[in-house]
């Protein structure tokens, strides 16, 4: 019998170096597949898993290769996915099959069609709906007028929301109500948060209020089997609300209605590897193709954010107020440069005035919260008689010394050893820390403030499973008054019993040469200034404390007055001067090889593919510079800095000139790795 054969593109993981991008044709004796199935077909020697895409018109090549399965039992991937899917492939640079397959569960990649036919059955009978009725009412506080106003803005209309609202305004409370109508009008809501640790907390809200709701979280902490799971709920239409980092903006959601993505202003929202994607900017896509509202929340919106507002182009709901009237913690800069002077030492943890201010607290029965953005004991170790310092034989960086293990750690490439007895170039005995990290905070602390209750919280201590948990249960049942930690602890977290808050040293951050260190340093700040007073009874007499040398600097000044858009608008005063973003539109080369020399010689060989084309579109191509930490576990790293006046001129910049570096780096041996970053986070 004859059987007829009917040529179908299918997106598959193709190799970067390969330059195949675009879906391959396959032949198939199905009729009529319809894009978004999953199949498998040969590639190479091998078999792998394949997604049906629009086949551009055109012949097809005489000789096809037949697909081999058709996964039907899974619905094919909708229309809006795959045009997600395409836009950020384009845009980000990749491989439409890498980044299309890369985003599924690594799980659904293996099963054939009788597994997934199971599987789906599975779900069905094991994921009976749960018990409480949908439709149950909402038992949260009766909104006040700006959050109802939001709320009703959100319903209203699609587009992007930016709700701008400073800790503890009660835009959680949003989300919840504005997910409530689009579950109501029987969507599926997305919700995004940009830290895994995060996401505990947010689940056990949303389902504390959507009982009779079907909820899944999508993160990278899930074991492939949930992670599969959770995907499929959310694919087959079965769940109901999406919570999720980053990678969730890419789970199949056949009834989107709604997007949320708190904290936008986050970096944790862009992917460092691989497709280096911004989960916030996708989902701002999303909601346009979806004709879904997109709510983008935060008490200091990135930059970016912030002008698309001042242009129109999205709609600030304000949230001025923090609930119950509670006032935001008074902001005291602390002139470090009255202490007197300490020769040979990094003077004091803390002022005294802060440690009285602490000591204060304690004896009221309230608690104290101490940033710094370090861990380990010191960030380096020297010898005072020949001058030698903990470097790293791999990177050029530091090593920190980590005094709990008593070892010399690399954060860069990981190298550990033990901290020599003594100094390893001159036998001398005294070598002394430089410099302070959060495990030298807590124990400065306990010889400042004896008796006092000192818990730490970074990465070093809540590196098993369960263990940050349990560390924040002890802040918030009150057995801890003084919590030292990095970042970590300064977001998110609704500490009821925090008056005092200080920043211990933040000033590094000021100079730093990465332009959007003031931005990120400002947030943070305002972050942590959230975290004391919450309860608004003890609003009154939190306090917000900055040690710092520079008191007069303009970021601390807007800080002060909690004033978000004072800083805002002279940021961008400095990027329209400087011709940088949101006014330009960057991309970063990045090259690595055994030595900077060859990354370097790519790199610029690159660049002079495209000169002449580039000038001719008004973009920059700036010379190859090492990044700030140049050389990490032996490779030396280049980067080459594409900055254009428009988003248009740069994408098509990109799209004719990266095809060519494939055939470039042959000619370049030695070079291990080349990347493009598409709207780099830093520079
Ligand atoms: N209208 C309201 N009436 C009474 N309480 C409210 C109201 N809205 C929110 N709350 C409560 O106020 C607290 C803070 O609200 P919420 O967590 O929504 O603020 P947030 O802006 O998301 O905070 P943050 O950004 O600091 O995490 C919560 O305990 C919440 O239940
Ligand atoms: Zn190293």
């Amino acid at each position: 019998m004859q059987v007829d054969l009917v040529t179908v593109a299918v997106a598959v993981e193709t190799p970067q170096h390969t330059g195949l991008g675009a879906p391959l044709d396959y032949a198939s004796t199905a009729p009529g597949l319809p894009p978004g199935t999953l199949v498998r077909v040969p590639l190479g020697r091998r078999e792998v898993p394949g997604i049906v895409w629009e086949r551009p018109p055109g012949d097809a090549p005489p000789e096809l290769k037949p697909v081999r399965e058709v996964l039907a039992s899974l619905p094919p991937l909708g229309d809006s996915w795959r045009q997600l899917v395409g836009f950020a492939a384009a845009y980000y640079q990749r491989g439409l099959g890498e980044l299309a397959l890369a985003v599924l569960p690594p799980e659904l990649r293996k099963l054939d069609d009788v597994q997934l036919t199971r599987r789906i059955a599975r779900l069905h009978r094991a994921e009976a709906p749960p018990a409480a009725a949908p439709g149950d009412p909402l038992h949260g506080p009766a909104l006040n007028d700006e959050q109802r106003a939001a709320v009703e803005a959100i319903g209203a209309a699609p587009g992007t929301y930016l709700l701008h609202g400073v800790t503890g305004s009660g835009k959680t409370e949003v989300y919840l109500h504005a997910a409530e109508a689009a579950l109501a009008a029987g969507r599926q809501v997305l919700v995004m948060v940009p830290e895994i640790n995060l996401t505990p907390q947010l689940e056990a809200r949303f389902a504390e209020r959507f009982a009779g709701r079907r909820l899944v979280s999508l993160h990278s902490g899930l074991t492939p089997a949930q992670r599969l799971r959770h995907w499929m709920l959310a694919h087959l239409g079965a769940a109901d609300l999406v919570l999720g980092t980053r990678l969730a903006v890419f789970a199949s959601l056949p009834r989107l209605g709604l997007i949320v993505a708190d904290e936008e202003h986050d970096p944790s929202f862009k992917q460092q590897e691989g497709a280096r994607y911004s989960a916030r900017d996708l989902a701002v896509y999303r909601g346009h193709v979806e004709g879904v509202p997109v709510v983008l929340g935060s008490a200091t919106p990135s930059l970016e954010t912030w002008q698309r507002v001042l242009e129109g182009r999205y709609r600030r709901l304000a949230l001025p107020q923090r609930i119950g009237g509670g006032v935001l913690p008074r902001v005291r800069l602390f002139d470090m440069n009255t202490l007197p002077r300490q020769r040979g030492s990094a003077g004091p943890a803390l002022a005294p005035p802060l440690v009285q201010a602490i000591a204060e607290r304690i004896e009221r029965g309230e608690q104290s919260l101490l940033f710094l953005n370090r861990r380990g004991y010191a960030p380096v170790l020297h010898c005072t008689a020949c001058g030698w310092k903990s470097g790293c034989p791999h990177c050029s960086a530091w090593r920190v010394f980590h005094k709990g293990d008593r070892s010399l750690r690399c954060h860069h490439c990981g190298f550990t050893e033990r901290v020599p007895r003594a100094c390893p170039d001159c036998g001398n005995l005294d070598i002394a820390p430089l410099g302070r990290g959060t495990e030298r905070l807590e124990e400065q602390i306990a010889e400042l403030l004896p008796g006092a209750r000192v818990a730490r919280i970074d990465a070093d201590t809540t590196r098993t499973k369960g263990s940050l948990e349990a560390q924040l249960g002890a802040v918030h049942a009150g057995d801890v008054d003084v919590l030292v930690g990095t970042q970590m602890i300064a977001k998110g977290h609704d500490f009821r019993r925090i008056t005092l808050v200080a920043a211990v040293n933040p000033d590094s951050a000021l100079f730093a040469s990465d332009f959007r260190a003031p931005e990120r340093l400002f947030s943070l700040l305002m972050q942590a200034a959230g975290r004391a007073g919450r309860d608004a009874e003890q609003a009154a007499r939190s306090e917000m404390w900055v040690q710092t040398w520079h008191p007069r600097h303009t970021l601390y000044a807007a800080l002060r007055r909690h004033d978000y858009e004072a800083f805002a608008a002279g940021q961008l005063e400095e990027r329209l001067a400087a011709g940088l973003p949101p006014f330009a539109s960057l991309a970063l080369l990045r090259a690595e090889a055994r030595e900077a020399a060859v990354a370097q010689a790519f790199l610029r060989a690159a660049a002079e593919r495209v000169q002449a084309q580039a000038e001719s579109m008004g973009v920059t191509i700036y010379p190859p510079v090492p990044p700030p930490v140049a050389r990490v576990a032996d490779v030396d790293r280049m980067q080459m800095l594409v900055e254009s006046p428009t988003r248009g001129a740069l994408q098509r910049l990109l799209a004719g000139w990266l095809p060519q570096m494939h055939t470039l780096r042959a000619q370049h041996k030695g070079v291990l790795r080349w990347a493009v970053d598409v709207d780099p986070l830093a520079i």
